[in-house]
């Protein structure tokens, strides 16, 4: 079985994801073959110098997130530009992961996606899980994890769509609102729910 992971920035989905690990689901992370595809070499980043300029670049040539970061989560025209250059590389990538564990057996693979509904992937997964909070949390715990200010927050959380659409799509929620405890004991729930466990 596919199973989709995901939420909304900060929501929880690394914790949750975490906390899958235990049990010895491969999960194919978006965030982290998102770093793997702009690394220097990789056409993606050439991409990215030829659209945003070489101000977008380190001194030691590798990308400079957080100045890309600023442009993409003010600008919707430059979050389309970002996106449609860096998407097709993630994607195939992710597919490629995905693959290469159901070759070598695996029952169950998790795909952890930030955009899922964004990127109307629906269709890469069997169940879709999502990890939800309040707006007030997910703000506070966003502007703690990243060290930013409110405004920047907020221009991060408006750039995805509302949880609450997400959580209609969604064949399982996860409310990661209070303790550790109760998020794993929801997880547990719902992998009995769907006999993996
Ligand atoms: C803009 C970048 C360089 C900022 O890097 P930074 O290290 O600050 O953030 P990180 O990569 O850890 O992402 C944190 C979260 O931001 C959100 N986010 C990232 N990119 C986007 C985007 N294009 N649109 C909306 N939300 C996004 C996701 O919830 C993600 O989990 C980076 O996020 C990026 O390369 N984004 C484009 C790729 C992408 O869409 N990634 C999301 C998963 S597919
Ligand atoms: N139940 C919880 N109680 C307290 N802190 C939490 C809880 N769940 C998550 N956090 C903290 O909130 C922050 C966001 O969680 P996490 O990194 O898991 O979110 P995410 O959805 O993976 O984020 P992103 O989309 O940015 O990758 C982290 O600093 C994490 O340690």
């Amino acid at each position: 079985m596919i199973i989709g992971l995901t939420g909304s920035i900060a929501s929880g989905k690394s914790t949750v994801a975490k906390m899958l690990e235990k049990y010895r689901f491969p999960i194919v992370d978006a965030d982290q073959v998102a770093r793997l595809v702009v690394e220097p070499g990789e056409p993606a980043l050439t991409e990215i110098v030829a659209a945003f300029g070489e101000e977008i670049l380190l001194e030691d040539g590798s990308l400079n997130r957080k100045k890309l970061g600023d442009l993409i989560f003010h600008d919707p025209s430059k979050r389309a530009i970002l996106n449609g250059i860096i998407h097709p590389a993630i994607r195939k990538e992710m597919l490629r992961q995905r693959d290469e564990w159901l070759n070598n057996g695996a029952e169950v693979v998790i795909m952890d996606i930030p955009l899922l509904f964004e990127s109307k992937l629906q269709h890469f997964v069997e169940k879709i899980l999502v990890v939800s909070l309040s707006e007030e949390k997910q703000l506070e715990r966003l502007m703690e994890r990243n060290q930013l200010n409110e405004e920047e927050a907020r221009a991060r959380i408006s750039s995805q769509l509302p949880l609450s659409v997400k959580e209609e799509g969604a064949d399982a929620v996860i409310y990661n609102e209070s303790t550790l405890e109760k998020t794993e004991q929801q997880l547990n729930y719902i992998l009995k729910e769907w006999g993996l466990v």
